[in-house]
């Protein structure tokens, strides 16, 4: 690892242009993002879309056919991963199963000759912040899933590196404790004031952890934005149905920022590109009105099908007819748990133009 550079100095991560193919096969086609220090950014996107190749490819362990990688300033693609101030954190913790936690976390600062007193004023300092000082005498394999990975970011941070990147490091554990690890992945990062950067499918995951969060989709950046900004201003469909779960209202442009639906026209707050395409509107901003509601405007009748309880809301299934020979739609509603709709109930829906998001493909 590099001597530890003066405090002025930032570690910006600059990806440029990279590029990548295995064989025919298009990995990564044209990927271009500054990550600023101490940022928690998160590669999100479905399986084969190139996440981790982007992962290894800022590690050192894939070399990318095209682009650069740099790192403060400094140009570090040609840079074997040991000479790079990165670590990585897997999916599979990959502790050393002979060595006892202490030892493990110890690893690599015992190899770059650290005195052995500060080897142990920064080993015990490290799993204090992961809350495993009782481990230290244990050997890997009596560990939980939960603990490993606990050990697995001690023995990564305690190197103090510029950037730790994490390969889907939670997928291994069960639903509760991964998100308890969450919170707990997201309080180290603000403790270590370290670059973040994580590899995930899960948009839950994402969406909980991140200063901002990189969409990816078939090797490129579909959007780059908070966890907010993405979740209320998806660019695509793909985006508004992978993060969330969106109505998707397929459309044609009537005039200014007016569309027709299969129920009736719409009236939006900002005009489409296109001729036809797609509006989504996420289930929590569609209203049901209450009888003394009046709206002028994006008002729609419609019938309750089904009503599904998910614990803090009611999901509503509600069948909206069809005008001018248009078939009938379905759109997913959600209500407060006091709000009580029955399949059967004839109702009217509010669909707050603010909210209606237009799609560009
Ligand atoms: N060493 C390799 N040789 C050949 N093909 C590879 C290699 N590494 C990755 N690929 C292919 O590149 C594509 C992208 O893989 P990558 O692991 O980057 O995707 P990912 O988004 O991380 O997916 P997952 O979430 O499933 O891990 C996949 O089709 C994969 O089969």
């Amino acid at each position: 690892m590099d001597p530890l550079p003066s405090p002025s100095q930032n570690f910006d991560l600059d990806i440029r242009n990279v590029h990548k193919s295995f064989g025919k096969k298009v990995v990564l086609n044209g990927i271009n993002v500054f990550i600023k220090d101490g940022e928690f950014v998160t590669l999100l996107g479905p399986s084969g879309c190139g996440k981790t190749t982007l992962l290894r490819i800022i590690a050192g362990f894939e070399k990318a056919d095209e682009g650069e990688v740099v790192l403060s300033g400094k140009v570090i693609s040609n840079r074997s991963p040991s000479k790079r101030p990165i670590n990585t954190v897997f999916q599979s913790y990959a502790l050393f199963p002979h060595l006892n936690i202490f030892n493990n976390i110890a690893f690599g600062l015992k190899s770059h000759k650290i005195p052995k007193d500060e080897i142990e004023r920064r080993v015990n300092k490290m799993m204090e912040i992961v809350n495993i000082t009782d481990l230290a005498k244990e050997m890997p394999a009596t560990l939980s899933g939960g603990q490993k990975q606990r050990v697995a970011l001690a023995r990564a941070l305690v190197n103090e590196p510029d950037i730790l990147l994490l390969d889907e490091p939670l997928s291994a554990l069960d639903a509760n404790l991964r998100k308890k690890l969450q919170v707990e992945l997201r309080e180290l990062q603000r403790k270590t004031d370290t670059t973040f950067i994580l590899v995930t499918h899960d948009q839950d995951e994402a969406i909980a952890v991140s200063d901002r969060i990189l969409v990816m989709y078939k090797g490129q950046i579909i959007q780059d934005g908070s966890p907010e900004d993405i979740y209320e201003h998806p660019v695509n469909r793909f985006v508004a149905t992978f993060i969330g779960e969106a109505n998707i209202l397929e459309c044609e442009r009537v005039s200014e920022k007016l569309a027709k639906t299969n129920f009736g026209n719409l009236v939006l707050e900002k005009d489409p590109t296109w001729e036809k395409g797609g509006i989504a509107i996420r289930m929590e901003d569609i209203h049901v009105c209450t009888p003394n509601e009046s709206f002028a405007e994006n008002v729609f009748p419609a019938k309750i099908l089904e009503r599904i309880f998910r614990g803090d809301y009611w999901e509503l299934i509600a069948e909206l007819p069809g005008v001018d020979a248009c078939e009938s739609l379905k759109l997913r509603v959600m209500t407060d748990p006091d709000e009580i709709y029955n399949p059967g109930d004839q109702v009217n829906l509010y669909i707050e133009p603010q909210y209606l998001q237009v799609l560009s493909d």
